[in-house]
Formats: structure tokens, sequence, C-alpha cells
């Protein structure tokens, strides 16, 4: 049997979740996927770190209540989060990232990411900073490690765009792509337009798991932002910086615009597309957009995303699914693991070699 040792590197909701599935679907994932997960450390700013080579109960990680530097009452635990040591030094295949977006420089995660590979740990994320702003020196650190760089919930939580369109639509040829890339904010324009006012609909937001530590992000669009980099620079090849993209948020839309647009059969919604010109070059942006009902975004409601992708070969092709959500963007995490377990002789083989 393959197990795969992982390192939580945070333990908020998505991790959590991550855990969560571990405690209850390993059997199911053997039969199914060809591999368990074991959980070897978890390093968390809040919580603390613990190492544990044998393996830690998921249960007992997700259903205990720890508090503030709670990690050390674990044996081999620390109440302070050292990252690097257990990035560097614990016994793991995968180190799992998923702590805080910060969409100015992506640290501490891409050091995270960084220290992993260079230890010839595979990385798979859900955190954009890593993905927008280093994915080419990462990408390039994992190939000289043997090892894999995976981030397939940096957008669309596990909706699977990045793959669709890397495997799926090879050759189709990509020139451009349009969609609704915050979960956060859609919601809470839809929860405007059914008469709730701004902020509680933010708090919504944070409390179903969807928004930012700071929903700022969200809601002034710099979340989606990031999400048009990484998808132009991965489907467009273009070698976009968060700042070559114009970016205005939601925060601006007051009740009186969305009770207009209603009146008029239309909806707003936060857009982010970029496109390749006549004279090849990647152009994004991301804006709030008047959109007619009958326009094949304005229907999509709730925490759900959509993006329609323009081909040379196969026209428009629009995937939509969860963009937020600790379960589904778990769920990416897992994908990623299968891509990695998928794309490498099995580690028994390797261990009898
Ligand atoms: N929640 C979603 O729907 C979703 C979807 C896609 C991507 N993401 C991304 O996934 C990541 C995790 O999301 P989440 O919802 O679990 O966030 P969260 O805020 O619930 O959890 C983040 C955790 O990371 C910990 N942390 C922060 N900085 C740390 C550091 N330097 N070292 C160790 N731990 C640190 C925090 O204590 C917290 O427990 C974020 O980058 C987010 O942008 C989230
Ligand atoms: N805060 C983000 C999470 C997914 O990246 C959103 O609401 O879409």
């Amino acid at each position: 049997m393959t197990v795969y040792n992982i390192a939580l590197i945070g333990f908020g909701g998505v991790n959590r979740a991550l855990a969560g599935l571990i405690a209850t679907k390993n059997p199911q994932w053997e039969r199914q996927l060809g591999f368990q997960l074991n959980i070897v450390a978890v390093s968390d700013l809040y919580l603390g770190s613990v190492i544990s080579p044998n393996g830690l109960d998921p249960r007992m990680l997700t259903e205990a209540n720890f508090t503030k530097g709670g990690f050390g009452q674990l044996s081999g635990g620390s109440s302070e989060a050292d990252n690097e040591t257990v990035i560097k030094l614990a016994p793991a295949d995968i180190v799992v990232e998923a702590t805080f977006t910060n969409p100015k420089d992506g640290e501490p995660a891409v050091s995270h990411c960084r220290w992993a590979l260079q230890a010839g740990k595979h990385v798979v994320t859900t955190n954009k900073g890593p993905v927008a702003l280093a994915a080419q020196e990462l990408k390039a650190l994992a190939k000289s490690r043997g090892v894999r760089f995976e981030y397939e919930g940096a957008v669309m939580s596990g909706t699977p765009v990045m793959r669709l369109a890397d495997k799926t639509l090879a050759g189709a040829e990509m020139k451009g792509f349009e969609g609704i890339l915050n979960g956060t904010s859609n919601f809470v324009l839809g929860r405007m337009e059914g008469g709730l006012d701004f902020s509680s609909a933010v708090k919504e937001a944070q409390a179903l798991g969807y928004a930012e530590a700071d929903p700022t992000a969200d809601v002034e669009g710099h979340d989606v932002r990031l999400k048009v980099v990484i998808l132009a620079n991965e489907l467009l090849g273009a070698n976009l910086k968060p700042e070559d993209v114009t970016c205005e948020g939601i925060s601006r839309l007051s009740p009186h615009d969305i009770e207009t647009a209603a009146k008029e059969n239309c909806r707003w919604k936060l857009i982010g597309s970029a496109a390749r010109g006549v004279d090849g070059i990647v152009v994004g942006s991301v804006a709030p957009k008047r959109l007619a009902l009958e326009h094949p975004l304005a229907g999509v409601g709730g925490a759900t995303n959509a993006v329609s992708l323009n081909t040379e070969l196969l026209g428009s092709v629009t995937i939509t699914g969860p963009g937020a959500g600790r379960v589904e963007t778990a769920y990416a995490l897992l994908s990623d693991i299968v891509a990695i377990h998928s794309a490498q002789p099995s580690k028994d083989a390797k261990e009898a070699a």
C-alpha cells in the first residue's frame, strides 16, 4: 500500500477540512486512488508546531479544541510555529501549504514552498501568493529536484480549471478567458440583491469560510487580480505581475446600483479577464460589469465561480463550480496529490529498487 506522509503548513479552514477528509476517507482512497495520507506534522501560526514521525490522529486534530499554542501539549509539539524546521526536517513526502495569501510578495508562503522543494518534497498549495508571484522559480526548482509543485486550488477552489485547460484542452489554442473568480464577492452581490447590507453579507461569507483572512482582498478585487495573473501565465503563457492588471472591486457598488440593475433585467458581477491582443501582448483586468440576465455568467450565484475559456479551435468553453469553501478547497489539494501519485512510479516500487 502506498502511504504519503504529509506536513500541513497552516491549520485553518482548508487544511483542517483536509484532515477531516483523511479521518474518514483513507480506506476509500486506498481502494479508489491507490494511496492513503498520513499527517506527520502540522505547523500553524496560532497553534504552534508538532512533528510525529509515526503520524498524528486526524480525528484528534480536527476534534480537539486547541487554544493558542495548543500543539505544545502534544508529544513532539511546541507552542511556537517553527515552519522551517517542520518543512525541512519532518519526514514528509508532501508539504501542504495553506497559510494566508499575501498578495504583495507572497511571503512567507514562497519561502515555505522553496524550503520544501529544496528538501526534495512535493508541494501542494491553495495559496495564491506563491503561484501568482513566484510560479516560474518554484516550478523550475521542483523540476530540478525531481518533485512536483501543484496548485489547482489557487483558482476556483476544487473546480479543475487549470487541469482542464492544460490537459483536456491541450492544442485548442487558448486566446483568452473571462469569468467570475471570487466566491465571496459573488456571494455578497447576491445577498445584496436579496436586500442584505454590504457588511452583513461580507460577515456571512466569512462565517461560511469563503473570505480571505482580510476580506478587503475579496471585495476590492485583489484576490481576482492574483487569479487573473495565475490564469494568464498558465493558460496564455504570459508573464504578468499583479501591477500589470487593472483592478476595481465591488465595494463602490451601492444598493441603489444593484436595485436599478435588477429593475432593468441586469445584474452586477465582478469579472476577471485576460486576452492576447493582435500584437501578441496579454492584457488583463478586474472590474464590476453590469450583465444582461441572458449573459451566461449572469446566472452564476452564491460562491460559485465560472470561467469561459476562449479557444481558437473549439470556440468558448465554460467551466463552472465551487469557487470557495473549506471542503471544496481541500478537494483541490487531494486532486493535486492524485496528480503527483499518477505521475510517478509507486513509492513501493521506488523503495524496492
Ligand atoms: N477558504 C477558501 O475557500 C479558499 C479557496 C481557495 C484558496 N484559499 C487559500 O487557501 C489558503 C488557506 O485558506 P483558509 O481558508 O484555510 O484560511 P484560514 O485563514 O482559515 O487559515 C489559514 C491558517 O494559516 C495559519 N497561518 C497564517 N500564517 C501562517 C504562518 N506564517 N505560518 C503558519 N501558519 C500560518 C493561520 O493561523 C490559519 O490557521 C489561503 O491562502 C487562501 O487564500 C482558500
Ligand atoms: N476568498 C476566495 C477564496 C478562493 O480563492 C474567494 O472568495 O473566492
